[in-house]
């Protein structure tokens, strides 16, 4: 692998290095320092990327593009930027985690993070927060390391912290390490972001052959924005399989029209979101959608019953409409089943599924939104389209001393559909297990529950119980992003009361109680049915 040198850095002309060139010392001063500390060596970094510990890259291109409505619709690259030669201190507070959280909530197709500290303040660290900030995401935005790339082990570290793309800038490189570093990119699975600034630049970019070109507005040598340098540019890429960006001094949704006539796919744009008082609805108005959308679920509120013992006593719970048939499958428990019942009631339940199902619903119909969402949005929204093809399902509720292999085992002897854990289950149980999870968590719970209730992974819902004086703890934990199912504890909810509780709390589903959970051996298809009747007609118009 070829050191650049200070001496392969283009010399500065006439007079005082440009700040292009300040930076570009500085870097290979940062490089080399890097290179020398023990535990980040080149070879080191080759060892880590050997033992694939770098983690899964998205293609950005096809990210991007899938983003791309032709002169409606850019995909948009935004960037954490603190801080710029030219502009000074623009948001020190930055948080990168939760910027790049916002953003791909908002619409991001592409997160751009500036990893350089002394001019703009950024780190790897930063990168790799951010990454680890939508990595849950279902349809998350590309990380583009944004930095002066003069390396190819800058390029190993990009991929080591998380980037899915890297940023080369045509005017910092000979076109011989242009190209070394391009393929070198190449080679890891990213397809950089290739940047010019001129016709001359442009050809280079495309004799690469770059698929993705960023014109810059801003000259950087000099920092002087020209907004018509995309525009002049833009000819050179028409008919060619070239994404072209439009990178700088971006300040509104006028801007971004003027580009997509002229054929432009994608904008970056840094100072204007780090500056906006709002910045989801910036985001929105720069990719030309409708402001004020929350959240779209399917409005509705499902109903769990607990404590079926019989196959009968499930078919009676499903004809009267609940989506969730709990059965208690620990020791020591009221109602509980053995693996061999829970097995005959999973069976009983799939031989009725087809009388509740609507499986002539098109998949679409129930797919709310294929765009960015939270990952607990997504979960939720999946498990509510399955059951509108394949309900009720059936839940294995477990305690606390039941280990994660006769968990396991019993997901496939009963053919469980979700596992209903206690509170005490150790967070990495929901990874194992081949199904949907519940985590149980009580009223009382504390601070540090709560955080963990919304962690990504280790559960895909929350059963919260709570005594009906204490709804005020269901209220605050509503708040949270998780799909919630609440269960009140030590009464009878009324039609009336859970009507009240629903419209308050709004969760995902009710777990019956008192009047309906089954004792002794029979159901009231009756009692279970108002119940239900009652639980859907609050749920109207819930986030679910
Ligand atoms: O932004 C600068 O002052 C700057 C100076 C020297 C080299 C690079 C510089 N910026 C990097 C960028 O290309 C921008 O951060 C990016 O295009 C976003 O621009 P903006 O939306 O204008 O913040």
């Amino acid at each position: 692998m070829a050191t650049p040198t200070a001496a392969s850095a283009p010399t500065a002309g006439k007079g005082l290095p440009t700040i292009l060139e300040k930076i570009q010392a500085q870097r290979l001063v940062d490089i080399a320092q890097s290179k020398r500390t023990p535990g980040t060596t080149p070879t080191d970094l080759t060892t880590l990327l050997s033992l694939n510990l770098a983690p899964p890259l998205i293609p950005v291109l096809s990210r991007m593009r899938s983003s791309i409505t032709p002169g409606k619709t850019p995909a948009l690259m935004a960037e954490i930027k603190r801080a710029s030669p030219s502009k000074g201190d623009i948001a020190l507070d930055a948080n990168a985690a939760s910027q790049a959280l916002t953003y791909a909530l908002g619409g991001a197709s592409v997160i751009s993070v500036l990893t350089e500290p002394t001019w703009f303040k950024g780190s790897l660290l930063d990168m790799r927060l951010a990454r680890q900030a939508i990595d849950g995401l279902p349809n998350r935005p590309a990380i583009l390391r944004k930095e002066f790339i003069l390396d190819e082990y800058q390029i190993q570290e990009a991929r080591l912290h998380g980037a899915d793309t890297i940023l080369l800038i045509v005017a910092m490189l000979s076109p011989a390490r242009l190209s070394a570093l391009y393929h070198f990119s190449l080679s890891l699975g990213m397809e950089p972001l290739v940047e010019v600034n001129n016709a001359t630049e442009m050809s280079l970019a495309l004799s690469l052959p770059a698929k993705l070109i960023g014109v810059n507005n801003r000259n950087l040598h000099d920092f002087n924005v020209d907004m018509g340098t995309t525009t002049r540019l833009a000819d050179m890429v028409k008919g060619k399989d070239v994404t072209l960006c439009a990178l700088s001094g971006i300040m509104g949704r006028g801007d971004v029209e003027k580009y997509l006539e002229e054929g432009v796919g994608a904008v970056l744009v840094g100072e204007s979101l780090m500056r906006a008082k709002d910045t989801t609805a910036f985001i929105r108005e720069l990719l030309g959608l409708e402001q004020g959308l929350g959240r779209t679920g399917l409005g509705l509120c499902r109903v769990k019953v607990d404590g079926v013992v019989t196959p009968e006593q499930a078919v009676k719970v499903a004809e009267a409409g609940a989506e969730l048939v709990g059965v208690h499958l620990s020791f020591g428990k009221k109602n509980r089943v053995s693996v061999k019942q829970a097995s005959a009631i999973s069976l009983a339940l799939r031989k009725v599924r087809s009388r509740f199902s609507d499986t002539s619903r098109p998949p679409s119909a129930t797919t709310v939104s294929l765009g960015n969402e939270s990952w607990f949005q997504a979960q939720a929204r999946r498990l509510s389209a399955s059951l509108t093809i394949c309900s009720p399902l059936l839940v294995g509720i477990f305690d606390g001393d039941t280990t994660l292999e006769e968990i396991i085992r019993t997901v496939h002897l009963a053919q469980l559909d979700i596992v209903q854990l206690p509170p005490s289950a150790p967070l990495h149980y929901s990874s194992h297990i081949p199904v949907y999870t519940i985590r149980t968590l009580q009223g009382t719970s504390n601070t540090l529950s709560l955080s963990l209730a919304q962690t990504p992974g280790y559960h895909h819902l929350v059963l919260l119980e709570c005594e009906a004086e204490n709804s005020d703890a269901a209220k605050s934990v509503s708040e949270l992003d998780v799909p919630l199912i609440l269960s009140i504890v030590g009464e009878t909810l009324t039609a009336d009361k859970v009507q009240e509780v629903v419209e308050v709390v709004r969760p995902w589903a009710v777990c019956a109680s008192g009047n309906v959970e089954i004792d002794g051996g029979s159901v009231d298809g009756e009692l279970v049915g108002s119940f239900v009747q009652a639980v859907k007609a609050a749920g109207e118009g819930s986030p679910w």
